[in-house]
């Protein structure tokens, strides 16, 4: 059990995290042009470099010196913010973190389904408590939805689950997350493990926009130095394109900007770069809100499919959704000020069809939330 944080007094006997601590030190910046053509509000902190040529990204050979800055934006949020931009620099930077850490054996540990288990988890920002000991499974190979009104903690549990709740200056937990009984936040785990083997897709889509769609696509390896030959970063953009279900739309234009890509082939491009550092399981935080009806049902598509291969857990404020695509499902909620803590949760169909609790009947009806 590590012990991080001021947070030790109110949970001594676990696992306590807290801050940028854990952060890498090392940092390179890497700059998102600022004429970028869509969205670059976005994305303007992670920083893509120069006109996005790709050899211009290539890591120096032999080095790691690819990294992340301080999750600047975080902090501001820490500064009573009643909910984090879910495309914010921190977010970006960390997905670049992620991919960042990607190497050649967490290739060789694709394919198998992975679970992931939270207990008893707790979390805080600064002082205010926002989850009160949380456990959940997410069984290998299914889609886990987890669902409940705004401000209830899901955002932040998914967060938890591949520590970039750490990321947040004044954040602080207690529990474990364990991925196939193997807890992410022990201390003789790297933090850049947890994120390589989980990964992570933002309510809005965050590709960079000057830099071409096949580029976007092998951007984690670039950055974790990753070498690879151009058959096999070829084969890489093509199957990762094909998993993501954006390959046959994109086949013909790989060189162009993933900036000039629709918003929901944008969000599918993202998913091709998360699983081109084979994780195995994807979080996904409300993918398809920023997108429309017709793309939703793509990615829906494309993660009913994925879950064959990769252990998915989603975030969703789409009840009709949660039920399109999972198997499981957690109803969280946070009466009157108190931390969120899951009221219900189970199979999908039962949940939605015969819930226990009356207020996931409320809920799941359109009641409240
Ligand atoms: N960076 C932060 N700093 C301070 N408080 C935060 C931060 N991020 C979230 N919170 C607070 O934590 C609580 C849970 O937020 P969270 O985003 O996890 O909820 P959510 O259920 O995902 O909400 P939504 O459905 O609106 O996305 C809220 O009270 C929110 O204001």
């Amino acid at each position: 059990m590590t012990t991080t944080s001021d947070a030790t007094a109110r949970d001594s006997d676990i696992t306590i995290v807290h801050g940028p601590a854990a952060f890498p030190a090392d940092i390179t910046t890497v700059e998102t042009p600022a004429e970028t053509p869509v969205d670059a509000s976005d994305i303007t902190t992670v920083e893509t470099p120069i006109e996005a040529e790709p050899s211009a990204v290539e890591t120096p050979a032999g080095s790691d010196i690819t990294t992340v800055e301080a999750p600047i934006a975080a902090s501001e949020k820490a500064e009573g913010a009643e909910k984090p931009d879910a495309t914010s620099s921190a977010d970006a930077e960390a997905e670049i973190a992620a991919a960042r850490v990607a190497a050649p054996a967490a290739v060789a540990a694709a394919g198998q389904l992975a679970m992931l288990e939270a207990h008893n988890i707790s979390a805080w920002f600064g002082d205010h408590k926002v989850l009160d000991h949380v456990s959940l499974t997410m069984e290998a190979g299914q889609v886990t939805a987890l669902i409940g009104p705004s401000g209830c903690g899901k955002s932040t549990f998914l967060r938890i689950l591949n520590r970039m709740h750490e990321l947040v200056p004044t954040a602080s937990l207690a529990g474990e997350v364990l991925i196939d009984g193997q807890d992410i936040y022990d201390a003789s785990k790297k933090l850049t493990d947890a994120r390589r083997a989980i990964g992570m897709v933002f309510q809005k889509p965050n590709p960079f926009p000057a830099m071409s769609i096949y580029d976007n696509v092998i951007a984690g390896l670039k950055l974790t130095g990753i070498r690879a030959s151009r058959d096999e970063k070829d084969m890489l953009v093509e199957s990762s394109l094909i998993r993501a279900g954006l390959w046959k739309e994109v086949k013909d234009r790989l060189r162009n900007p993933g900036g000039g890509l629709s918003g929901g082939q944008q969000q599918r491009l993202c998913i091709a770069r998360s699983l081109a550092v084979q994780p195995r399981v994807l979080l996904m935080d409300e993918p398809c809100s920023a997108l429309d009806p017709t793309s939703t049902r793509v990615i829906e598509e494309t993660m009913i499919e994925l879950q064959k291969e990769v252990t998915i857990v989603i975030v969703t404020h789409n009840m009709q959704q949660a039920q399109r695509v999972s198997q499981n499902c957690a109803f969280f909620l946070a009466s009157q000020g108190t931390p969120g803590v899951i009221v219900e949760h189970g199979e999908t169909e039962a949940m939605f069809s015969e819930p226990q609790d009356e207020r996931t009947f409320d809920y799941v009806n359109g009641r409240f939330g």
